[in-house]
Parts: structure tokens; sequence; C-alpha cells
């Protein structure tokens, strides 16, 4: 039987009149990426700011590891890493003095902090940049630390937020490289939202977001086999229709 990391179930959020997410439901297994595809106002900012605690849901339930969100905010907090669409790194500050700085926040001692550092930035073949001012690295350079930042205190979901808006094709390439190889070599799942549709691969699991509603949750590659189409560009064509209707 499967055992979600994360459920979330019939999620509702309005701003003023506007529904910005409807009756949202969806689960997610340890160790998997997902790819949260959805167009522009679709709702999925407005999602990981729930996910985040940013924003209160006034309907749905959200339960990390059996946990419920509601009832122990702080501890599910933990359990998760965000980066946002905006960079929030301290330019004038070293890679190492923004990393420790997040650590601070989550408690990690000292000795901790150093080593989780090392392991991280080493991940991303960032080590030689440590003491760097995140001011002298290039764009795909500081969302690496940025993704290392949101590792440092090991959670197990890591939500990105339009993480390789900005970025060249060939250091999106990278990137994405090197998510997927996060999550099947520690076992962390990622929920990545994107618009850009040739940045989701056949063998990712896919959640369709539009106008607020999840219109599919399934392996992309099976989606497209049991739909007969032949890209995910017509999948992603095929549900935007819907979704307009
Ligand atoms: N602060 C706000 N006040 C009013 N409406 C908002 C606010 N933030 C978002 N919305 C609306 O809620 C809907 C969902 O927006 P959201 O930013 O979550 O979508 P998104 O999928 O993240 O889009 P994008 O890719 O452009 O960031 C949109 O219709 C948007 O206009």
């Amino acid at each position: 039987m499967s055992n979600p990391v994360l459920t979330v179930e019939q999620l509702g959020y309005y701003y003023g009149p506007k529904q910005a997410l409807k009756d949202v439901s969806f689960a997610l297994d340890a160790g998997q990426y997902y790819a949260l595809l959805g167009p522009n106002g679709a709702g999925k900012s407005t999602l990981f700011s729930i996910l985040c605690q940013l924003l209160q849901a006034p309907q749905g339930t959200i339960t990390v590891n059996g946990i419920n969100a509601a009832r122990q905010p702080r501890q599910v907090l933990k359990q998760i890493g965000i980066v946002f669409q905006q960079p929030t790194l301290d330019l004038d500050l070293s890679v190492e003095q923004n990393l420790a700085y997040h650590a601070s926040l989550h408690g990690l001692p000292g000795a901790v902090t150093k080593q989780r550092i090392s392991e991280e930035l080493a991940r991303f073949d960032m080590s030689d940049r440590r003491q760097d001012k995140v001011r002298s690295l290039n764009g795909g350079h500081r969302r690496r630390v940025e993704i290392a930042r949101a590792l440092l205190h090991q959670p197990a979901i890591l939500l990105l937020d339009e993480a390789t808006v900005g970025l060249d094709q060939s250091t999106r390439d990278t990137m994405n490289d090197h998510l997927r190889k996060l999550c099947s070599e520690s076992g962390i799942t990622i929920l990545s939202s994107t618009h850009l549709i040739d940045e989701v691969r056949p063998a990712d699991e896919l959640l369709v977001l539009i106008n607020g509603q999840i219109q599919l949750q399934q392996r992309c590659a099976d989606a497209m086999a049991s739909l007969q189409l032949d890209s995910v560009q017509a999948l992603y064509r095929h549900f935007h229709q819907q979704g307009e209707r």
C-alpha cells in the first residue's frame, strides 16, 4: 500500500471573491519528482504559499508524514524546504553566510551546520564557491545555492516555485538533471511548479493545475499513452482546452 509523504485534501482558497484553488486534492509519494504544470494564474504560487504556511486555507486538510498541518504547523514546516520564484539570497553575504543564517533559523547547531553546508555544496558542485559573495555568482549558481539552502534542515519535501525561470536552456537542463537525481538518490520528494512544458519529462509524475483545479495526476508517459498523445505538449494542450471549457 502506498504511504504518501504529503496528502492534500479538498483545499480551497479565495482572494476576496476570486476563487484561486477549488477542491484541490492529491498525494505525493517519497522519492518521486512531481512536475506541477499550469499556465500563469492557475494557482501554483497560491498552493505553494499554503503548503509553506504563508497563507491559511479556509478549506481543506494538509498532512505531511501523517502530521496534520493545522494541528502541528511547526512540525510540518520542518519537513518542508522551499525555493521561491523570486531570488531571496543576500547578495552581499557569502554563500556560506547565506546558508548559515538559514541553518540558524532552523536551530541547527554550529558543527551540524558546517557539515551540512559542506555536503549540500558538494552535491551541487559548489564547494569552491563557499566563501564567494553571492553577487559574484551567475543565475544558475545562485539557484543552486538556494536549493542547497532549502535542503539544509533535511526536509522530506522540496517545493520549487518556477525555480528555473530566467535561466538559459543549458543551465535549466543541468538543474533539471540534478533535481531528478536528488529524488532518486536521497529519497526526497520534489514538487516543482512550472509553466514551461519542455521542463516536464515522460518519466515524471505530473500534476496539471488549471483554473485552480487539478485536472490530472499521473505519470506523464502513462497519461500520454492512455490518451494516445505523442508529446507532453499535446497532453498539456488537451488538459488546457478542457480547463477552459
Ligand atoms: N494577492 C492576490 N490578490 C488577488 N488575486 C490574486 C492574488 N494573488 C493571486 N491572485 C489570483 O489568483 C489566481 C492564482 O494566482 P497564482 O499566482 O497562484 O497563480 P500561478 O499559477 O502561480 O501563476 P504565475 O505562474 O503567474 O505565478 C490568479 O487568478 C491570480 O490573479
